[in-house]
């Protein structure tokens, strides 16, 4: 039986939370907690500090704060040397992100401060006394960048080095494309850039970007001492920005760069910061240094305006901003240890959820219903484990310890010790509803009781308990161990000391854990249920197959629907149907392609023959004998106007196939089911693979423009049929001139009070 709508009705408090986190970002300015010290020894060391919790992020009065305190130890008679560090124990994340999203905001780029040439290059790299860096913690982006302008970095044990600025859709902009291949090679500093990869201070040493590794309580020490060193010329005063001894020669620089490009093409066609990243790297090379530097500084600032950018960083902040859950994460709750976890099901969920929690140090205890099912759960979860051994991403002593944690058993007698049960059998509620009556019985009282369900009301599931508030949904997404989105779903009756419970344990097992409202899907299969469904309508109306795979892949999305469609198996998308069609009868279409294909011998990748054909160790290839079924599904459909299939350019069929998705969201935003707008958009990139480049669903929506969607789909709508026709939510929007991310409040249709 398919579940009743609930709507998740949020406190009125919660706009407020919302629409204040942004500011609060930028409050800690005004805490007199941002600044530079400069505090100079009896030993003539100025050791100047800077300090903007929790990570020392490089603010623009720390920018100026730097200038100023560098300024005077260089000018002033008592210092003979310097030394650059971070309060408590972080020396930096880089520049402040909160700049780039005001430049977003505003389109005004004279917000970013002159940092390259200004500070790195004339006062720190080319100050009359030596600079060292003291690096403990962190070092990122522009953090790293002000470390590579000093004449020296010492460095605390397994300090993390990189330059992430990729990821946020800008390159390095403070001299480290210049500085970085100088230090450690130009190999390895393309690794380190275009993958976003950082680096331990370990393995810093042995590259020659760090000069000593000390313990933590040295590193003043030693620095000072450094840098007296190097002012009495017992060591050497090297600035990086003039060094050519790692490089080199020009061919062998040019052919990495072109293996990098070619690379690059593939993995980040939509992404313009990765060649450009290349071309100011070549700039360096050909020209020297400084002319690179020179053309970074240019192309930073023009990237800084991208699109991909605004996207991007709008992830950033959006993904931060789902930790923060009114009514549970301000409440001043404490998290309860959860140590052991009881996994029911050891099918590809069950074995991939038990995995995930294994690697991260929480003892499993894994049950199925027979020795025979239990093996083959147990024997997936080996083999997930000993796939990260072979990809080199574990050692065999800690496969070993890992797969020591987990425990097969065929009854609940282990359950009186767990502190949480995950059930991950079938979709089946009347089954759901007999393990939960049980697991009520055989588990502590303290102990959550959640399900991996992924589309059933959850308050069917608890019906048959007492324990309504223990009950909470934790959807992950196939495969478990792999996928980084934990979708959190809480009923009116789950406590918050639940729910936050639950999303320390996500946490700890390296998920990013969203919490969203019950309904039929949850947020993230109810958002995307139009997806498969827009494609299907496009197919009947006569568009090939295998060019909305193509489209849709060339936006960005991993594989394009037809090709999921086939990996994900026919028999999923047939369930998914049904249960959509029953919740949302005025906005499901019916198509008989997947019934046609099931009955033609196809189902899928795994039976190697569905809309491709799968051979092993090759791509899949379009087959051109489904063509014949697709014919008949369009004759039984007979939706194409007069006969004869439409013509749409490929950005029609992205908006067809993905504006009924963005009318979908607003649903689910004016219905109250997620917090706020951005955590759409991060379930969006991390359970569907939206390119995060784009900024999520909604994010995308808003830069396309909520009256093109609008309108567009009314166009369809009334040409197509009522899949298309615009929610509620989506009309006022467009008519208001209310950007869909906007707080619901906004809104006077609206009927949650986020
Ligand atoms: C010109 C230059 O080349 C350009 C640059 O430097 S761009 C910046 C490059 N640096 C980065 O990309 C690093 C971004 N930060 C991170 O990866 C992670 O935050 C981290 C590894 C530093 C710490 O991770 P973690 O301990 O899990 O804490 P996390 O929750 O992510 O961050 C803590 C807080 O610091 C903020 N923060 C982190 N890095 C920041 C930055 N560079 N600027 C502004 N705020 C930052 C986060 O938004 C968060 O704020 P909140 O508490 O208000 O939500």
């Amino acid at each position: 039986m398919l579940a009743k709508q609930f709507q998740w009705s949020a406190p009125s408090s919660l706009l407020s939370f919302v629409t204040e986190r942004a500011s609060l970002r930028s409050n800690r300015l005004s805490m007199g907690e941002v600044k530079v010290t400069l505090e100079v020894g009896s030993d003539g060391v100025a050791v100047i500090t800077i300090s903007n919790p929790p990570v020392n992020a490089l603010a623009v009065p720390i920018i100026l704060g730097l200038k100023e305190k560098f300024t005077e130890a260089s000018r002033r008679d008592d210092v003979k040397a310097i030394v650059l560090t971070g309060k408590g124990r972080r020396f930096s994340a880089g520049f402040d992100i909160n700049v780039f999203e005001k430049v977003h905001k505003t389109g005004n780029i004279s917000l970013m401060p002159d940092v390259s040439v200004d500070l790195v290059v004339d006062t720190i790299e080319d100050c009359k006394k030596p600079v060292v860096a003291a690096v403990e913690g962190l070092a990122l982006g522009g953090g790293l960048e002000l470390a590579l302008g000093s004449h020296a970095r010492i460095a605390a044990p397994r300090t993390q080095l990189g330059l992430p600025e990729l990821t946020l859709g800008v390159i390095p902009g403070f001299g480290g494309t210049q500085r970085l291949p100088r230090l450690v090679g130009l190999s390895k500093a393309v690794e380190m850039m275009l993958l976003s990869k950082p680096i331990m201070s370990e393995e810093g040493k042995k590259l020659g970007l760090i000069d000593a590794v000390v313990a933590s309580e040295e590193l003043l020490k030693v620095s000072r001492q450094w840098a007296l060193d190097i002012a009495n010329r017992r060591k050497p005063w090297l600035r990086s920005l003039y060094r050519t001894d790692k490089l080199g020669s020009l061919s062998e620089a040019r052919d990495i760069i072109k293996i990098a490009r070619q690379q690059a093409r593939k993995t980040a066609p939509n992404m313009p910061q990765h060649q450009v990243c290349l071309d100011v790297l070549e700039e360096g090379i050909v020209h020297g240094g400084y002319s690179g530097v020179l053309k970074e500084a240019k192309l930073f600032k023009e990237l800084v305006l991208s699109d991909t950018s605004k996207g991007l960083v709008h992830v950033f902040f959006a993904q931060r901003a789902t930790s923060k859950v009114p009514n549970v994460t301000d409440l001043g709750l404490k998290p309860r240890h959860v140590k052991k976890v009881a996994v029911i099901g050891g099918g590809l969920m069950g074995s991939g959820i038990a995995t995930a929690l294994i690697l991260n140090n929480i003892y499993v205890v894994l049950k199925e219903v027979n020795s025979e099912y239990l093996l083959k759960g147990i024997r997936t979860i080996e083999a997930n484990v000993r796939g990260l051994v072979t990809k080199g991403k574990l050692t065999q002593d800690k496969a070993e310890k890992t797969l020591s944690m987990v425990k097969g058993v065929l009854d609940y007698a282990d359950f009186k010790e767990v502190d949480m049960v995950i059930e991950a059998v079938i979709e089946s509620l009347p089954l759901k509803q007999k393990i939960f009556s049980e697991i009520e019985k055989a588990c502590p009282a303290h102990c959550i009781l959640a399900t991996n369900t992924s589309t059933i009301d959850l308050n069917l599931v608890g019906e048959k308990t007492s324990s309504q508030d223990r009950i909470v949904g934790a959807h992950f997404f196939s495969p478990a161990h792999v996928m980084p989105l934990l979708e959190i779903v809480r009923t009116e009756k789950t406590s918050a000391q639940v729910i936050l419970d639950l999303m320390t344990v996500g946490k700890t097992i390296k998920k990013v854990p969203v919490v969203v409202g019950n309904c039929t899907g949850f947020a993230v299969n109810r958002t995307f249920f139009p997806y498969t469904q827009g494609a299907h309508v496009l197919v009947n109306l006569g568009v090939d197959v295998f060019r909305i795979d193509r489209v849709i892949s060339s936006f960005g999305l991993p594989m394009g629907p037809f090709q999921l469609q086939d990996l994900a198996g026919y028999g999923v998308a047939l369930a998914v149907a049904k249960e959509f069609a029953n919740a949302f009868p005025d906005r499901t279409v019916t198509s008989p392609l997947v019934e046609l294909l099931v009955k033609s011998g196809r189902n899928g990748k795994n039976n190697g023959k569905g809309y491709y054909i799968y051979e092993k160790g090759s791509k899949p290839k379009p087959d051109s004998s489904v063509l014949p079924v697709i014919e008949e599904s369009r004759r039984l459909t007979n939706i194409m106007p007069g006969g004869k299939p439409i013509s749409v350019t490929d950005k029609e069929i992205v908006e067809m196939i993905l504006f009924p998705v963005v009318n979908e969201a607003c649903r689910v935003l004016d219905e109250g089911v997620v917090v706020q707008a951005s955590d759409l958009d991060v379930a969006s990139v991390l359970g569907m693979s939206f390119p995060s480049y784009r900024g999520g669903i909604v994010f995308w929506a808003d830069t396309v423009g909520h009256n093109h969607v609008y309108t567009s789909l009314k166009k369809w709508s009334e040409l197509y049929g009522s899949f298309f026709k615009p929610s509620r939510f989506l009309e006022e929007r467009a008519r208001r001139g209310i950007p869909l991310s906007a707080p619901a409040t906004s809104s006077p249709s609206s009927k949650s009070r986020l």
